[in-house]
């Protein structure tokens, strides 16, 4: 096939469809689909103690020798509690599997770039999952079945522990703090073996918070009219502040340091108030319930608002509007009614602002006391309801006149048992930094039951059917939140606050919260020019129009997807089940966060689009696109040699502007846009490469190209030095990676420049990941000595290739061509969290290139570098085009920036 890049071509022939439609199904489900290799595995097992080998570690004389258990390998967990007096809070880890054992390329890229993990701490933890879950304390019995089925209550991978049926749990200690640590003692060692450590609350809580502060890019936010604004926390400027947990009564301390608090002040009116009040007044069984009727109250028939004393007037004087509350509940007291005469529902919301406003006042005041300009309010009172957390804002910001601001924590409500979990000191947690945390939210994690309030369910087959029932249930969940800002009148003249019962939610109840994977191999990518000031997306998703529509965009992919995933895995009965939970669970998520955009978090595009992909794994469906991709790359390697034929009889120059066009023509295999999978239809891949080429007219959308020539190839004859290492965030599989990228690679090797081509841990649409890729590299470097002496050298080829071809003995040694995975699995790339392999890769890295429109324009469109950068990619959405670039769509991108 000559001619590859001149010739265009004319009568597209509709092969491609042939494949991806129907029969894209048939295919795949011939094919057995191989077993899905990665180094990332995030889905969770059930824990299960593997004895062989078990053997007693130092001194057989002890008393109660540590047993070592060397072929443990699944989840054994470690376990903390809160158990206060109306909730018990569980904070657990699992370790993360990683049962691939680390293949050949890793370890030679480890030993390159002098990765070792010697300079680490060696914890037990190192690398896991942080649960979160809570119970009713009244139910307390659920809390230890729960603990007993995933065996939490065991010590861990060096353990003094058995099954708990076959030996006993005897000398296993669970951290707990609350009051239910002293109060439960016996009903935990009977039930489960183990004796509980108690650890003093307030250190708990101080040390949770200051961990959640530190530790968690989004955890504190404001929330003012049904507005939430997540806070920036510097670390270095976090002390002091006050912290006011409000569980069933209320502590205020103000915090120093790590460690260093003092508690202040407190109350006695918090949630057990408003629960307990409530109960009698209402009947309502739970703190839920009766958080739920406040959403339908109407509290001015029952509170004395300034209004009724002033004859529906103002007291401007002192800046009380008429819909004040003069007095919370005395407009009972001049009518002639009984209780049975008032709505439970104005009740309930009368009480719940009552106590909202004391709490908030009484922490301004403590604010005022010690001159402390923020307050962090936490305990499980809150529930991340908007309408209590408006109340309090409103009080701190009232009372202080703007002065002092409220802010709420996201974990709200696990402050103690975390610290708890943090006083193993065994544990580590303290080490753990931003960049390591990642917060995903498995569907299904919070309902079981509809009671219990969080235990994410091990089981996929659990998933599935809690799936289904979900759907089933969806109209029943009712939100205590509401989402359309309440608005003020003043002080505490909220209106009416609007409930929007009737659309699915995960938890009704519940905190946003997700599980918390702990990466510590996770670095900053070293060449940001400013790590603290980078923004990975670039699209702001706070802006609804915009939300709105990328959410549509995902929502009317999925049934291709699905249908993709579903014939990845073979198409059987068992797939399509799991292709419906998924559509489900990735429906519900978008639904959540159309209603409730920051419900998980800041949210961006690259949140959205990594969702899926994490969706998508939870179902265990590890590689939708897999036969698409393997198709793709055979096309392209078959044509490869034709065009290194003819990139090799061009000038300097042309063949420099050949390559960068080529990488943008080809940037056109997405399968992640819906246009360019409508033109799949209209040819074959070769044919639709060709004819993206064709179109391609300069100047381009962003057109640095001249700049980035001069900096390759110089000035009136003046040759610049190259490049002594350029990192190559590689996209696509197929005509992407193997007719554009690796060409271009090529070229940089040829011109003396080692090449580091960085690609996706785990697979993400049609991506090429770094798995692949060295058996896509042996392949192209077959015919292609440049290629092939540099994987050589770059320790690529170990044993992927095969009949090679005899060259010559005396060549000259080459720069290495190497291959290192980025850390995440998702089609964008947020350069706070790589991989440690592409960390250390960057440390002699001069040029940074960017490719594709998830990484170079969704994502690091506006990111600065301290080196050479080079962003690439064509736009392949309409609005995009037109909003970014003031473009079209299929224009493209050629972005360079010199070091800054
Ligand atoms: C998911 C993607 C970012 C992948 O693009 P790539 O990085 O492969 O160039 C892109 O396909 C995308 O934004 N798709 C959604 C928009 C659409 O379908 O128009
Ligand atoms: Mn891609």
């Amino acid at each position: 096939m000559a001619d590859l890049i001149k010739n265009p071509v004319d009568g597209i022939k509709p092969e491609i469809e042939d494949r991806t439609s129907t029969k894209t199904e048939e295919r795949e489900t011939e094919m057995a689909p191989p077993a899905a290799g990665s180094s990332i595995h995030r889905s969770g097992s059930r824990p299960q103690l593997d004895l062989s080998g078990a053997a007693i570690q130092g001194n057989f004389e002890e008393r109660d020798p540590t047993i070592l258990l060397p072929n443990q390998s699944d989840d054994i967990s470690h376990l903390a509690l809160d158990i206060g007096g109306s909730l018990i809070k569980l904070v657990y880890f699992s370790r993360h599997e990683n049962k691939s054992a680390e293949d050949k390329r890793k370890r030679s890229m480890k030993q390159r770039f002098g990765i070792s993990n010697g300079n680490r701490r060696s914890y037990p933890i190192l690398g896991g999952r942080l649960h979160f879950v809570k119970f009713e304390t009244a139910k307390i019995n659920e809390c230890l079945d729960f603990i007993k089925s995933k065996q939490l209550h065991c010590g861990g991978m060096v353990a003094r522990c058995w099954p708990t049926d076959a030996l006993s749990n005897e000398n296993v200690v669970v951290k707990a703090t609350g009051g239910g640590a002293y109060k439960f003692t016996d009903l935990f060692k009977d039930r489960l073996g183990v004796s509980l450590d108690k650890e003093d609350e307030m250190d708990c809580l101080v040390a949770g918070a200051n961990f959640l502060l530190k530790a968690i890019r989004h955890e504190a936010f404001t929330h003012m009219e049904g507005q939430k604004e997540f806070v920036q926390i510097d670390q270095n400027d976090l002390f002091p502040y006050l912290l006011v947990n409000i569980g069933s009564g209320v502590s205020m301390i103000k915090v120093d340091g790590d460690g260093k608090f003092e508690r202040v002040s407190g109350t006695n009116v918090g949630g057990g108030t408003y629960w307990g009040l409530g109960k009698l007044l209402t009947q309502c069984k739970s703190f839920d319930e009766l958080l739920e009727l406040s959403q339908r109250g109407d509290n001015r028939t029952i509170d004395m608002l300034v209004g009724d004393i002033y004859g529906g007037m103002d007291y401007s004087k002192i800046g009380l509007s008429a819909s004040t509350i003069a007095s919370s509940f005395g407009k009972t007291i001049s009518e002639n009614k009984e209780l049975e005469d008032y709505r439970p529902e104005d009740i309930s919301l009368s009480l719940l602002r009552m106590i909202s406003y004391n709490i908030g006042q009484i922490a301004y005041l403590n604010a005022l006391r010690f001159g402390l300009k923020r307050i962090f309010f936490g305990g499980f009172f809150i529930r991340g309801h908007a309408y209590t957390m408006d109340t309090i804002s409103f009080a701190v910001q009232f009372w202080s006149k703007g002065d002092a601001k409220a802010m709420f924590l996201r974990h709200e409500g696990f402050l103690g048992a975390l610290g708890a979990f943090m006083s193993y000191e065994k544990h580590g947690l303290d080490d753990v930094m931003v960049h390591q945390l990642v917060e995903r939210f498995p569907m299904g994690a919070p309902y079981v039951g509809g009671k219990i309030h969080g235990p994410p369910l091990g089981d996929l087959n659990e998933k599935i059917s809690w799936m289904e029932k979900f759907v089933q249930k969806g109209t029943e969940i009712i939100a205590p939140v509401p989402m359309i800002p309440p608005g003020t009148t003043g002080l505490g003249g909220f209106e009416v606050p609007l409930s929007r019962g009737d659309t699915l939610r995960s938890d009704a109840s519940s905190l946003n919260v997700g599980v918390l994977h702990l990466v510590p191999t996770l670095d900053v990518f070293p060449l940001l020019a400013d790590s603290k000031m980078y923004e990975p997306n670039t699209i702001d998703l706070s802006d609804h129009g915009e939300l709105e529509y990328w959410l549509t965009v995902l929502s009317e992919h999925l049934p291709d997807l699905v249908d993709k995933a579903v014939a990845s895995e073979g198409g059987t009965d068992d797939a399509k089940r799991r292709g419906d939970a998924f559509s489900r669970a990735f429906s519900a998520h978008l639904a959540r966060l159309m209603e409730e955009p920051a419900a998980y978090g800041k949210l961006g595009l690259a949140n959205l689009l990594e969702l899926r992909e994490e969706c998508l794994r939870e179902f265990q469906f590890n590689d939708a696109y897999r036969s698409i991709k393997q198709r793709e790359n055979e096309a392209s390697l078959a044509v490869l040699p034709d065009l290194l034929m003819e990139l090799d009889s061009m000038s300097e120059e042309d063949k420099l502007f050949t390559l960068i066009e080529g990488v943008l023509a080809a940037n056109i295999f997405d399968w992640g846009s819906r246009a360019c999978v409508d033109l799949y239809h209209k040819g074959t891949i070769i044919e639709i490469y060709r004819m993206s080429r064709k179109k391609m007219q300069r100047p381009w959308r962003v057109d640095d190209f001249d700049m980035f020539k001069e900096r390759m190839l110089g000035l009136s004859g003046k040759k610049p030095p190259p490049h002594k290492r350029a990192l190559l965030f590689v996209d696509n599989s197929g005509a992407d990676v193997v007719l554009g990228m690796l060409p271009l690679a090529r070229e940089l090797l040829r011109r003396g420049t080692e090449v580091v081509l960085v690609a996706n841990s785990l697979p993400a649409l049609n991506d090429v990941t770094a798995m692949e890729l060295p058996d896509i590299v042996a392949e192209a470097a077959k015919n292609c000595d440049i290629l092939r002496r540099a994987a050589e050298a770059g320790g690529l080829l170990v044993d992927a290739m095969i009949n090679v071809q005899e060259s010559s003995k005396e060549e000259l040694p080459s720069v290495p061509l190497m291959v290192v995975e980025n850390g995440c699995g998702s089609p964008c790339i947020d350069l706070r969290q790589v991989s440690s392999e592409v960390a250390a890769a960057a440390k002699d890295a001069d040029l940074v290139i960017l490719e594709g429109m998830g990484r170079a324009i969704h994502t690091n469109f506006n990111a600065k570098f301290k080196c050479d950068a080079l962003k690439l990619a064509m736009v392949k959405n309409q609005r995009l085009a037109e909003k970014l670039l003031k473009g079209n769509i299929y224009d493209c991108v050629c972005r360079f920036e010199p070091a800054s």
